[in-house]
């Protein structure tokens, strides 16, 4: 496909990606509408405006309807894609889960038996593929504090509890972190409560695509977490890229599923793959400097349960979905310590500090640090990019 407009190859937005997004210079303020219309309607628009942006087009040959048709991205403010009713966090990375597992209880105790049930003292890397591993783990997060990219996050107040067995203090958080998330955003047309969304059914639920930042409170975590889970620690802002990629555009990036032997209970089962290499980093800018460090690599591939699996077992008991829910994988890390997702992994609980390139080193997230999320796919031809997720952690007040 050829475009109208001219571009490099390393555009993160080339002809085949056509990513939605909303800006204020636009009359349209959400994109639920449009999420609410069934997936050949997504399939119809993305076909029209490629024809409408491909160099053998007419329609857009004329200078004063380009010009009315088009804004430049420099002018463009962005804002959240769609008014989000409903934000649920998974916990999907089985890498992720053990490391945090280890540190916020023991090895023995990592993973719970929902998430996977050990048949024997192995580790779950070397027992893979014989063990049990059930359900997609998850929370209903805080919509109201989803923000888009560039909007700043301040360091929270909270209880924590600084030594075992002591009283818990009151005071701002030590334990700043980021959590390497993607999200997907729900659509189609709102489902009933009472009616779960089949297996083969999910895919036309899943519109699109973002990066997102689970900003989180590791020492307010770790006191307040047991036995619901996490609240607020993770209620204090959660940012996502403003360009939602849809998942027309990552169909040419498919790889297989994350093995899954045995198979889990027949209602989570697909065989079509429904996986994404997706390549993923986070960066990380100190105060007042212009030097950035990239401090992990890591790919959407390394999640064990995909979008459709998340979405279904959302659905199981009935819940009810509205287009403009937000749907996040949990953090994404892989097996190697340079791809994990969370400062906590990365510095081991603050043992193994992390080197930045201006000098510095980092256990946790220091004020003033700006972290910088990016995420795309590449093949020979094009790349499908989702631009960028920042934000800049403020002082607590
Ligand atoms: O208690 C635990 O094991 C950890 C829970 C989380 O950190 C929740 C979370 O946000 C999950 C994730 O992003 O993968
Ligand atoms: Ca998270
Ligand atoms: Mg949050």
């Amino acid at each position: 496909m050829k475009c109208i407009i001219n571009y490099s190859t390393s555009c993160d937005f080339p002809i085949e990606n056509l990513p939605y997004g909303v800006f204020s210079t636009k009359d349209e303020t959400t994109l639920n509408k449009f999420m609410s219309l069934q997936s050949k309607a997504w399939k119809e628009a993305r076909e029209k405006i490629q024809e409408l942006l491909s160099v053998n087009s007419a329609a857009l040959q004329d200078q004063n309807i380009r010009k009315r048709a088009f804004t430049p991205q420099s002018e463009a403010i962005m804002h959240l894609p769609a008014a989000i009713g409903d934000y649920t966090d998974f916990y999907s990375s089985i890498h992720h889960a053990t490391n945090v597992g280890i540190m916020f209880r023991s090895k023995e105790n990592a993973l719970m038996p929902n998430w996977y049930l050990f048949n024997n003292l192995q580790t779950h890397r070397e027992n893979n593929y014989y063990c049990r591993k059930y359900l997609p783990v998850g929370y209903h997060g805080r919509a109201s504090s989803v923000v888009v990219s560039n909007t700043a996050i301040k360091r929270p107040y909270g209880q924590t509890l600084p030594v075992d067995g002591a009283a818990p203090v009151f005071g701002p958080c030590k334990l700043m972190d980021f959590e390497l998330e993607m999200a997907f955003f729900v659509g189609g047309l709102p489902t009933k409560l009472g009616e779960p969304v089949k297996i083969d059914e999910a895919q036309d639920h899943i519109f699109g695509f973002v990066i997102m930042n689970d900003w989180s409170a590791r020492d307010i975590q770790k006191w307040e977490y047991v036995p619901l889970g996490p609240f607020t620690s993770k209620n204090l802002g959660t940012s996502i890229s403003p360009w939602v990629v849809t998942t027309l555009a990552l169909d040419a990036f498919k790889v297989e599923n994350f093995p899954q032997n045995p198979p889990p209970f027949e209602y989570l089962v697909h065989d079509d793959k429904y996986n994404f290499d997706i390549n993923l980093e986070v960066n990380i800018i100190p105060n007042n400097s212009s030097v950035s460090t990239t401090i992990c690599r890591s790919n959407y591939k390394y999640l064990y349960w995909t979008a459709k699996q998340q979405l279904t077992h959302h659905t199981i008991t009935g819940c009810n979905l509205n287009p403009g829910d937000l749907m996040a994988s949990g953090t994404i890390s892989g097996e190697t310590s340079d791809s994990f997702g969370s400062m906590l992994e990365l510095s081991w609980k603050g043992t193994k500090p992390i080197k930045l390139n201006d000098g510095s080193d980092r256990k946790f997230l220091l004020d003033g640090d700006t972290v910088i999320m990016k995420a795309y796919c590449e093949s020979d031809t094009y790349r499908i990019g989702f631009g960028s997720c920042v934000g800049k952690l403020l002082p607590a007040n």
